[in-house]
């Protein structure tokens, strides 16, 4: 379908306005030789994709505009090599913000409101946006992107103030109890809401889990029982949906970076779009839990851990556990040097993993092949990884085939290797995800690829675990059991904007 009108822009000049296939605008500048029926376009035509209008009013068109300067680079000088310090730039692009103004009141209003209904998703009204803010994400930009992005763009594709509240997270998990706030209020008063988390994954680890809590909680369940039985209704109870909008603020975004969500400005557009896709967690428990052993006094059972990013053990978990102080100092790249450190002091880790309904990535078929119960037991582990994203940074796709959607998690190990064979397949990891599979007939493969639904993994010594980049202690002897959730358990629905 295309449909057109004739507008002055800002300079005076006359234009034909044009939306294209349902898929592009095109802005045409009339003159006298052109036919404003023929569909040839002259040299000053420029084009929008309707995928990046944002806002439309009388006089106004919003738009992003995406460039990809590395590959316009990369075309003059050649692909450059990965290493492990230099993959953090791959695949970055460019998202500005612009505008399109014309002379007051020459777009025409029949024209505006068609396009209109083809770009925005015309429902928010009656929504409420409950904005999670971490101001000390990533460099601490959070509450700027707040005010100068993501605001400016929500109002212009048409909420309006009103229905914006901000909460500021708090440190030390307690951003958690603030979520389980929001999420009772939503349970309860039903309203149509959105959550937007400005922050990396720990605030959006922070927020699901205190919704997951508020579902918990039996306050929301009583009152819909108490208002079916004055309405004379049947009591069932009806799963909950969370919808979250993922703003990447943060450092290491990778459940952003997994969306496919490029910036903050990205991900703001598909909130304003409206499409949503859900995303599953994996359950966690510790035996013994060190909540209860470090809390001798509680009498309250441990709160529930949920991640939806990664838990991992050994070589990642120690990473990440001594990277931790260096973020201020050296922001993403601490890990690169880390890596190298703890490249030279290797360790393996002995344990045991019982793995249920597997399915083992065959790197030479290159295809997933069902196996049923595994138990792996006679190698130590130098490399043990559980993921739901495929990133874990941008450029570091250790697990190339999760999803966050899917009802399974993704196990990559590397048992008993030198640390030649790590580095080697680290650069692999960077270099797009190649370390699953094999070059040749005769190499071999190093790293084991499986998706579960479930597992147990006991460690035989003390060891730090990493959950979404939490650092946890667990004892000798002790395990870690993960399990899928979701609303065939039982459990509410989380959806994220895509
Ligand atoms: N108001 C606050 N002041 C100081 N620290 C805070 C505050 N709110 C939350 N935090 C801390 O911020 C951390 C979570 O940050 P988050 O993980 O979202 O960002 P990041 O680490 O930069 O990104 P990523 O996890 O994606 O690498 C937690 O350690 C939390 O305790």
């Amino acid at each position: 379908m295309s449909f057109s009108t004739v507008a002055v822009d800002n300079l005076g000049v006359s234009v034909q306005v044009r939306v294209v296939d349902n898929t592009y605008l095109s802005i045409e500048p009339l003159n006298n030789n052109n036919n404003q029926n023929d569909n040839t376009q002259n040299d000053n035509t420029q084009k929008i994709e309707l995928k990046y209008i944002y806002g439309i009013d009388k006089d106004v068109i919003y738009y992003c505009h995406v460039s990809n300067p590395q590959e316009q680079q990369q075309q003059k000088e050649g692909v450059e090599k990965k290493t492990i310090t230099n993959f953090r730039t791959e695949g970055i692009k460019i998202w500005e913000r612009r505008i399109l103004t014309f002379q007051k009141e020459t777009l025409d209003e029949t024209f505006i409101t068609k396009l209109r209904s083809l770009v925005l998703f015309d429902n928010k009204d009656d929504t409420r946006v409950f904005i999670v803010v971490n101001p000390a994400a990533g460099a601490g930009q959070a509450l700027s992107q707040w005010n100068t992005i993501v605001k400016p763009m929500l109002l212009h594709a048409g909420y309006n103030e009103s229905q914006f509240h901000i909460t500021h997270t708090l440190p030390k998990g307690k951003t958690r109890g603030l979520a389980e706030q929001l999420g009772i209020k939503m349970l309860t008063d039903k309203k149509k809401t959105i959550v937007l988390c400005l922050g990396g994954d720990g605030t959006t680890h922070e927020v699901v889990n205190g919704l997951s809590d508020a579902f918990d909680g039996r306050e929301w369940q009583q009152q819909q029982q108490q208002q079916q039985q004055t309405e004379g209704e049947e009591t069932t109870t009806t799963l909950p949906t969370f919808r979250l909008g993922i703003i990447p603020s943060g450092s290491g975004n990778a459940f952003s970076l997994s969306l496919k969500l490029e910036s903050v400005e990205h991900s703001v557009l598909q909130v304003i779009k409206g499409k949503t896709q859900p995303f599953r967690l994996i359950d966690v428990s510790l035996d013994p839990d060190p909540e209860v052993k470090n809390n001798s006094t509680r009498v309250k059972a441990p709160p529930k851990r949920r991640i939806l990013v990664v838990m991992s053990w050994g070589f990642h978990a120690q990473l990440v556990s001594k990277s931790r102080y260096l973020q201020p100092f050296m922001g993403n790249t601490r890990f690169s040097w880390v890596a190298m450190y703890l490249l030279l002091f290797l360790q393996q880790h002995q344990g045991e993993l019982t793995m249920m309904d597997a399915q083992r990535y065959d790197s030479t078929r290159k295809e997933f092949v069902h196996e049923g119960q595994v138990e792996l037991k006679d190698k130590p582990f130098t490399y043990f990884l559980v993921a739901k994203q495929d990133s874990m940074e941008r450029g570091f796709k250790i697990a190339p085939f999760a999803s966050p959607a899917t009802e399974d998690m993704d196990v990559v190990m590397m048992r008993d290797v030198t640390k030649e064979q790590l580095k080697a397949a680290t650069i692999k990891v960077l270099d797009g995800g190649r370390h699953v599979d094999k070059e040749d007939e005769e190499e071999e493969n190093i790293v084991e690829y499986y998706k579960t639904p479930e597992l147990l993994l006991r460690v035989k010594h003390a060891s730090e675990l990493c959950l979404d980049g939490e650092i946890v202690y667990l004892a000798a002897g002790g395990t870690v059991r993960l399990k899928m959730i979701g609303p065939s358990q039982g459990e509410p629905d989380f959806e994220s904007f895509v």
